[in-house]
């Protein structure tokens, strides 16, 4: 089974950001993909709190949903939209993600649970709490690539997100990502395999890379892992469009060879000594 990884440098013009998205959905499909995966924020990356609140409507009229929708439509493609900033009912916004299949309906949809509130020693200083809202669900869906569980970015961080997302029944792990350059440089690479070797799960995680307009550099390093923890694939720093192969028969065979899921215990209640 085929998919494609978009790896993205996405700006501050939705319907550039658009354009780049529907070009790989056509390339995907020549390429023989099943599946593209794109990363988080792929409609808009904006820090100008002010512009961004403009550009940022609710998701019935988003153009970036609309256009990535019937460029599925067209190619048979199925897609995971990693996310797209939309305007809640209540006026607050969601870090949502969106599974679209190859008729161009969206299948899933998933709001970011972990926000990113942190200041690093960089001096870089991030609120993501300040405008969006997290979700409430989380949330699998069946693909032609399998039962994909959906996290976003930060919520690497969080394994009991995909503990539960594996005890769903999930076999692949999506974590579209924007990620920092100094938290790429020291986790990235060590979260993503950790994730897929206590699932025994593919994780498929399609990142923002380089200089942005808006004056951010993210991490790259787009990267697919087998349920083993090896990487098949790291993208690097480039932007563009790469494939990788993903085996179902792969999951069954490490799942058998070291079942962990088959050994979990309750854990019964921590005693403190000492106390
Ligand atoms: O808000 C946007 O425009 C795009 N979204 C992001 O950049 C998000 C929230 S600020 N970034 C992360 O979650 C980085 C996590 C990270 O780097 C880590 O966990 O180390």
């Amino acid at each position: 089974m085929t998919i494609a990884l978009l790896q993205m440098t996405s700006g501050i013009e939705p319907a550039v950001n658009a354009a780049t998205l529907t070009n790989a959905v056509a390339q995907a499909a020549a390429r023989g993909a099943t599946m593209l995966f794109t990363p988080e924020m792929s409609g808009l990356i904006d820090r100008d709190g002010e512009r961004a609140a403009r550009a940022i409507v609710a998701e019935a009229d988003d153009p970036v949903l609309d256009a990535v929708r019937h460029a599925a439509a067209r190619a048979g493609l199925w897609v995971h939209l990693g996310s797209l900033a939309v305007r809640r009912p209540d006026g607050r916004l969601a870090n949502r993600g969106f599974v679209i299949d190859g008729a161009g309906a969206v299948r899933a949809r998933y709001d970011k649970l972990h926000l990113f509130d942190v200041d690093l020693p960089t001096g870089e200083s991030w609120r993501e709490s300040a405008s969006y809202a997290p979700g409430d669900m989380a949330m699998v869906v069946d693909t032609p690539v399998g039962r994909l569980g959906l996290a976003i970015c930060y919520d690497l961080r969080f394994p009991d997100l995909f503990r539960a997302l594996t005890d769903a029944g999930a076999t692949v792990l999506a974590v579209p990502a924007a990620f920092t350059l100094p938290t790429g440089a020291a986790h990235w690479s060590l979260l993503l395999r950790a994730r897929a070797v206590e699932a025994g799960a593919w994780v498929v995680a399609a990142a923002q890379t380089g200089q942005h307009a808006d004056g951010r550099t993210t991490y790259g390093h787009s990267m697919v892992v087998d349920p083993w923890g090896e990487a098949v694939l790291d993208m690097g720093e480039a932007a563009g469009l790469a494939v990788a192969t993903i085996d179902p028969a792969r999951t069954m065979e490490v799942r058998q060879r070291l079942p962990v899921l088959d050994h979990r215990r309750p854990i019964p209640p921590v005693g403190i000594a000492g106390a």
